[in-house]
């Protein structure tokens, strides 16, 4: 068998990929990938399914006109172009991506699959056949994560069953569509389906969609969820068949009704990829739910062996993985000088309609953590852009501690909730009681940021100050 030496091998090329390359210029670096170049968030993750919630959410906008006294209607959804729009712009960054790792001097990319066979080695099986071992001073796991289906939907995979790796790439819209799961990638992809006309069923084994939240926010999403899509909570998927010659699909459901679809989009959930990567070869430990243990620095168990991103950060967000790359690039070449991956409470977003952005504790979690809370919600209808918008429905809910007034998290549900929470996420980081962080700043008059500006000045005075006393 082949086998090549390297200062350094990463496994992955999704945040695995962004090499720093003036301090790597004088190394030898291998980068291995099994699928698409470029990983989840270029090819079937964030980046595509924003281009589609983007197009769904102004379909939705034309819908929405005629209460402002305007007249407009939505007369056609030409899927092949809005896919095409995508995918053209795409494909070529993963296409130009693998070439310049390909042609640069000092990097190889190894297209195939990665397994460990000893300490700090590596057999990579070819696309193109036969297999070579790599060997490296230093090696970095960043295998991401890789969608769950469950047995009872396995039947459907590779006709009209899809994840988010083949969703997006349908050849024709279908009129109607089954979404099992009730989690981010179901939310978001409920969205871009039911904007552009499909009707949209998802089937939810939990009570609320989006449990993970905070409870208020919710309980709050499924309320509105309800209004637009056929949401089953409490039921579960017990059988699946392929119906039609491949063109549709029977569900069993465990309230013994059959939902008939066409197609069948499966977003259970996602687990670390370290299946089939045979870490123990290696000495690397994985937890019992498959992500790569780390410290702080990004050093596995192993010495020499690193990782960052989903295989070993159970937020499964492209931010957070960037952040971690930088570190452990950072530490690969500078050991004496460890950085550490951030300790900054995670903003994310929910892509959904409405949007949503959180940030910090969730009020259950404050209150687990000893913290006696205070919290206060805003309505956007209450502040003049939210007039301006005719919004009904969109809130940010702010959770303080009660004697200190600090900020200890939040979130934003309605329009551009994501960049908005990023405002609470500030007033969490600075420590400073809410209201003193409010007024030592200033908030544009009238942008939708009041509505964050209001929520901290809303809750009460901390217990410690004259004013809360
Ligand atoms: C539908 C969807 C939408 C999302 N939207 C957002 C969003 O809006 N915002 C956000 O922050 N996050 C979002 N995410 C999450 C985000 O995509 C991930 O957190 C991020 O891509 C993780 O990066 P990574 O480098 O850890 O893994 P990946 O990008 O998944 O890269 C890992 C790579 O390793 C390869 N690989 C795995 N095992 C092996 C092996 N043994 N040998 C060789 N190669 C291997 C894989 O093929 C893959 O290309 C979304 C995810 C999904 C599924
Ligand atoms: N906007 C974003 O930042 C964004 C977008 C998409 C995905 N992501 C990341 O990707 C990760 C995965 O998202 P996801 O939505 O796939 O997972 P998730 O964990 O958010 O949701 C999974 C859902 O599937 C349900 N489920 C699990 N097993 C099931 C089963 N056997 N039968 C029926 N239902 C089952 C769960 O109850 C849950 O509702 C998330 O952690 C998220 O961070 C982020």
């Amino acid at each position: 068998m082949r086998t090549e030496h390297y200062d350094v091998v990463v496994i992955g090329s999704g945040s695995g990929n962004s090499l720093p390359g003036e301090e790597f210029a004088d190394l030898r670096v291998a980068v291995v990938e099994a699928g698409v170049f470029g990983g989840t968030c270029l090819n079937n993750g964030c980046i595509p399914t924003k281009m589609f919630v983007w197009t769904a959410e102004t379909a939705n906008r034309v819908r929405e006109v005629e209460q402002f006294g305007l007249s407009a209607e939505l007369t056609d959804v030409r899927w092949t172009e809005i896919r095409d729009r995508v995918f053209h712009r795409i494909d070529p960054i993963s296409e130009g991506g693998a070439r310049y790792r390909r042609e640069a001097e000092g990097t190889d990319l190894y297209e195939g699959w990665a397994r460990f066979t000893g300490e700090r080695q590596l057999d990579v099986a070819l696309h193109e056949g036969g297999t070579v071992r790599l060997t490296a001073d230093q090696v970095v796991i960043a295998t991401g994560s890789a969608p769950t289906v469950p047995d009872a939907l396995a039947p459907l995979m590779g006709t009209v069953g899809h994840t988010n790796r083949t969703i997006m790439r349908l050849e024709k819209l279908p009129a109607r569509m089954t979404i099992v799961g009730g989690g981010v990638v179901a939310v978001e992809f409920a969205h871009v389906f039911s904007g552009l006309g499909v009707e949209v069923t998802l089937v939810v084994r939990g009570e609320r969609l989006l449990r993970d939240l905070d409870e208020e926010l919710s309980l709050a999403f499924t309320a509105l969820a309800r209004k637009r899509w056929d949401v089953r909570t409490g039921t579960e998927v017990t059988g699946a068949e392929v119906v039609g010659a491949g063109t549709g699909a029977h569900l069993t459901l465990d309230d013994g009704e059959t939902l008939e679809t066409e197609v069948v989009l499966v977003a259970t959930g996602r687990r670390p990829a370290t299946d089939g990567l045979d870490a123990d070869a290696a000495g690397v430990r994985v937890d019992e739910q498959g992500f790569v243990e780390c410290d702080e620095h990004g050093r596995t168990s192993a010495e020499g062996v690193w990782t960052l991103g989903d295989v070993c950060d159970p937020t499964m967000l492209k931010h957070v993985a960037n952040a971690q790359a930088r570190v452990v690039f950072h530490n690969l070449v500078h050991p004496e000088e460890l950085q550490s991956f951030p300790t900054v409470p995670v903003v994310a977003g929910v892509f959904s309609t409405p949007e949503i952005g959180t940030v910090g504790l969730t009020e259950a979690q404050a209150r687990e953590a000893g913290h006696e809370v205070v919290t206060h919600t805003q309505e956007y209808a209450a502040v003049a852009y939210g007039w301006a918008m005719e919004d009904h429905t969109g809130r940010c809910r702010v959770i303080a501690d009660a004697d200190t007034g600090q900020v200890l998290g939040g979130w934003v549900m309605g329009h551009q909730a994501a960049i908005l929470v990023n405002l609470l996420g500030e007033a969490v980081i600075s420590q400073e009681p809410a209201h003193e962080w409010a007024r030592g700043r200033y908030w544009p008059h009238p942008a939708l940021s009041e509505v964050v500006e209001n929520a901290l000045l809303g809750l009460p005075a901390p217990r410690g100050t004259a004013a809360g006393r």
